[in-house]
């Protein structure tokens, strides 16, 4: 399966997503504001994968800053964890990832031993996450009782995450089940994660697909060519608001008008406990040249103004159910939410690292 890093033991190769699928660059970082920047710049992209990168970025600076004065090495951490949660705002996985890593080094008492401790940890939350994923692809599996033509949106796969994939995690399930007739793949406009990336790990498996641009989902729903829809998540409030590529509210809102479910899948680590409703969850404004050029090459007049809110919000009345690997959420609320998160906050609040 795909992989969108491997680390090395002392540096991290990344899979530069930007150039697939026609081209498999890998680019290599040895410290935090390397992670930082091929972050930034989507080269690895996805919130559970982002999350694994920046807990290799720290776990680097350690192994950087080695032979440091003890006293020194929070103040370096403490650097490299702002550089990394100013790479992109809106995933908040990230955050996680950087809490947890933070968690390990303050509970780590010889600072010598440090830079190992903080790899072990790198390594638990990628390995954590294949594990959570499959998880997921069997909860999500179960809501299907016969073969279905399901819609997705961007990419949610393998180079999403550390492995497997959260919502297209739940597609291989049912994949290797026999009950997935077919993927229609939403292109995603600006970035193309879906024409790009979904229907390059589809085609990879042998998993039959038809790609979409992203206006046609309505034509198809339309017609009854969609089951269900299944979608990734970057942040979720704890009343079920969902924050994921921009797109995903219009399918939302057509899901609702069809009597479609709307699937999301996606790890307690993608819920923000900090935050009530979807209001508070920020919404990364990239570059409007990434609409305005495709490939490199504009596709406007000169002086064409572009919007570019990279994510959007749907909000939870909206949402069939959440796919956790705690527990299906269905029809997401503060109650329904906060009953399969008690455990998780529970551990978060004891400053132990989720089972
Ligand atoms: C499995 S999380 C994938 C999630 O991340 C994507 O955003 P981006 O490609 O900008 O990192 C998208 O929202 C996906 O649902």
């Amino acid at each position: 399966m795909l992989q969108p890093l491997i680390w090395t033991g002392h540096s991290l190769r990344v899979l530069d997503q930007r150039r697939l699928p026609n081209e498999t660059v890998w680019s290599e970082y040895r410290d935090a504001a390397g992670v930082a920047e091929a972050i930034r710049s989507m080269q690895v992209r996805g919130a559970p994968a982002i999350a694994a990168a920046a807990a290799y970025g720290l776990a680097m600076e350690a192994q950087r800053h080695a032979g440091a004065r003890g006293d020194r090495l929070p103040e370096v951490l403490e650097a490299a964890a702002r550089v990394l949660l100013a790479s992109r705002p809106t995933a908040v996985n990230l955050r996680w990832a950087v809490e947890r890593m933070q968690k390990a080094a303050a509970a780590c008492p010889d600072p010598a031993a440090l830079p190992q401790v903080l790899v072990a940890e790198a390594e638990r939350i990628a390995a954590e996450d294949v594990a959570v994923n499959r998880r997921i692809g069997d909860l999500g599996a179960a809501l299907f009782a016969r073969p279905v033509q399901v819609l997705t949106h961007c990419n949610t796969g393998a180079l999403a995450t550390a492995g497997y994939g959260t919502a297209l995690g739940v597609v291989r399930r049912l994949h290797e089940l026999g009950r997935l007739r077919q993927v229609l793949v939403d292109e995603t406009r600006p970035y193309w994660q879906g024409a790009r990336l979904t229907a390059y790990e589809l085609a990879a498996e042998g998993i039959p697909h038809i790609l979409i641009t992203d206006s046609m989902a309505g034509h198809f729903m339309q017609r009854g060519q969609v089951d269900a829809v299944l979608v990734g998540a970057d942040r979720i409030a704890r009343n079920g608001d969902v924050a994921n590529k921009i797109g995903t509210y219009t399918l939302a809102v057509l899901c609702r008008h069809h009597g479609i479910p709307f699937y999301v899948a996606a790890p307690v680590s993608t819920f923000d406990l900090t935050i009530a409703t979807g209001e508070d969850i920020p919404i990364e404004e990239r570059d409007p040249a990434e609409v305005t050029h495709v490939y490199g090459r504009r596709i406007t007049p000169e002086g064409t103004q572009a919007a570019h809110p990279a994510f959007d919000v749907t909000p939870h009345e909206l949402v069939t159910a959440i796919i956790t690997e705690r527990g299906v959420i269905h029809h997401p609320q503060p109650e329904s939410v906060r009953a399969v998160l008690a455990a998780e906050d529970k551990t978060r609040a004891e400053g132990s690292t989720p089972a």
